[in-house]
């Protein structure tokens, strides 16, 4: 197995004032190790405020660590030139429709990080956003479409165009599925499993209900107040989980279907 991804003892503090004179120092994760293989899938799960967020947008090169290193097939994210970092680790976030620039048609949204990470020729561009939307199951003819024209599917579906078009390593996926309905949900996870199928893509999966990346994940790291309390190949987390905190989140999120 091909190991892509390592986190190696990431820290990220803040420093949180206490007044005029006084301040603290917070920390939004620490000692964070784990590693992710290629084409795998590892969920972060963790309650509101438990470091997901801020851990993942490191990953993506959004925010910086305060100590640790990231390695990328074995070079320290710190030696690689932002364009490689971008066309390597892509992140999908939340909601579509405000990620989504609604003054760009789908065509610009997708060439633009072509134009700004790629040597491709207009031809070549052309050709890989359409291979890209037949990839997310999207027709050419939403090229000239603006997002609002577009159903939340649709949209989620740009998004993931707009994440996979440099053919990318790592595609982050920050909280996707929440707030998503039932059908609307399958669709996505079907989605990412024939994308990561036929492309070999490696998922990081954010999410705060572990029920809803069972499926998914090959691996699943629970978070909370900034660590690491479970880090483990699925079966085991969902079988025979060893951190309280874990135990809570399953109990706290059975049975998802319903919702
Ligand atoms: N810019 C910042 N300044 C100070 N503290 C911050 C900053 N960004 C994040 N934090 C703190 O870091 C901690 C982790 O936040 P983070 O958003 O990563 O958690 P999360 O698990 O993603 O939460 P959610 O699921 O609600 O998005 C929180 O206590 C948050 O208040």
């Amino acid at each position: 197995m091909q190991t892509l991804l390592n986190i190696n003892n990431l820290c990220k503090t803040y420093r949180r004032s206490n007044g005029i004179f006084s301040s603290t120092l917070q920390y939004a994760y620490r000692d964070v190790n784990f590693s992710l293989d290629k084409g795998k899938t590892v969920s972060i799960i963790g309650e509101s405020g438990s470091g997901k967020s801020t851990l993942v947008q490191t990953i993506a090169g959004l925010r910086t660590q305060s100590s640790g290193d990231i390695y990328l097939q074995g070079q320290s994210l710190r030696n690689i030139s932002v364009q490689d970092r971008c066309k390597s680790i892509r992140m999908l976030f939340h909601a579509p429709s405000e990620s989504l620039n609604p003054k760009a048609t789908i065509g610009r949204i997708l060439t633009a990080p072509l134009k700004l990470n790629s040597n491709m020729t207009a031809i070549q561009q052309q050709q890989q956003i359409k291979n890209t939307l037949s990839l997310v199951g999207l027709l050419p003819d939403y090229l000239s479409f603006y997002p609002n024209m577009l159903s939340s599917v649709q949209q989620h579906q740009v998004a993931l165009a707009r994440a996979m078009i440099l053919d990318p390593d790592i595609i982050i996926a920050d909280e996707i599925l929440a707030g998503l309905d039932i059908s609307l949900r399958f669709k996505l996870i079907n989605l990412l499993l024939k994308i990561q199928e036929q492309k070999g893509v490696s998922f990081i999966v954010v999410a705060h209900n572990m029920s809803l990346v069972r499926h998914i994940s090959d691996h699943i790291i629970v978070m909370n107040d900034g660590e690491i309390v479970e880090n483990d190949i699925t079966e085991n987390v969902y079988n025979s989980p060893k951190s309280s905190k874990t135990k809570h989140l399953l109990q706290s999120h059975k049975p998802d279907y319903r919702k």
